[in-house]
């Protein structure tokens, strides 16, 4: 495992340094010193607890700024990977916002697709082209999707990249979700990080170690405020 790690001058460069995780810091490290929650031995529904209690108890302000900071990162990030068809989410429950963000790829004309609960597929997931005129529905949790058209649906494979919300993750690029399994039988299908599957978090929702099971698969890159974890 590589770690790069960029630490900001006071001038904002880059400084490159290297061990083991890979790193780059966007933020001073004085932003950087929240302790990390220690989920030792903590179950994972109290884990999911805990860290949405936490996004959640961050004020609108906070909400916005970080939304705007790392919408900044992910759209360097697309355009660093050339993604020209990218899947995200619409936020929900204090996840970090996205609409910023997905406005940015419309006006770059880079395709969006947005993840629909399937209809006859118990647990799984179809992503399916969001544009400025798609119709929307809301789904069992509440949260809008694209009315499906089976036309406007996209295979992983067509996907180049999949920025996957979470609730808790770790250095090891593992993640828990919201407990319905639906980005984990995604993930399982992709192969040679194609689509590149990008985490898309606040900072307060990594914690110390993420307990894992056989279906987890860790996510290559992870993207917050404050920073780019890579994970090989
Ligand atoms: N923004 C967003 N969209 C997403 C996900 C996500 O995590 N975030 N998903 C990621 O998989 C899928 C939906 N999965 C979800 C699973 C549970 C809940 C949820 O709010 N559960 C309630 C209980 C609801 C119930 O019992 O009916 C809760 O836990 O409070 C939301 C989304 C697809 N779309
Ligand atoms: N690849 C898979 N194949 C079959 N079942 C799976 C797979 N992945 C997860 N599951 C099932 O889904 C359930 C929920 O998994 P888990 O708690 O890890 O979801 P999550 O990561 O929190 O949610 P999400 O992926 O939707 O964000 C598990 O109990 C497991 O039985």
């Amino acid at each position: 495992m590589t770690i790069t790690r960029f630490m900001t001058n006071t001038d904002n460069r880059p400084v490159t340094s290297t061990s083991s995780a890979s790193i780059s810091y966007f933020a001073s490290p004085s932003e950087l010193q929240e302790p990390l929650f220690d989920s030792t031995n903590m179950s994972r529904d109290n884990i999911r607890r805990h860290v949405r209690q936490e996004r959640n108890s961050l004020s609108p302000q906070e909400q916005t700024q970080f939304s705007l900071i790392a919408s900044r990162h992910m759209l360097a990030e697309i355009q660093t990977q050339s993604a020209q068809h990218v899947a995200l989410y619409l936020t929900h429950d204090g996840e970090l916002a996205t609409q910023k963000l997905i406005d940015a790829l419309w006006e770059l004309n880079i395709n969006v697709y947005l993840p629909l609960i399937h209809p006859f597929c118990k647990g799984h997931l179809l992503f399916v082209r969001y544009a400025r005129d798609s119709v929307m529905v809301k789904n069992q949790y509440g949260i809008s999707e694209p009315k499906l058209n089976v036309q406007h649906v996209i295979t992983l494979d067509k996907l180049d990249m999949i920025i996957t919300p979470l609730v808790a993750f770790d250095h090891h690029g593992n993640r828990m979700g919201m407990g319905g399994g639906y980005y984990d039988r995604t993930l399982a299908h992709v192969k040679d990080n194609k689509p590149l599957a990008v985490g898309f978090a606040h900072d307060c929702q990594e914690v110390s170690q993420v307990p894992t099971d056989f279906w987890d698969i860790p996510l290559p890159v992870i993207i917050t405020p404050t920073r780019r974890l890579a994970v090989k």
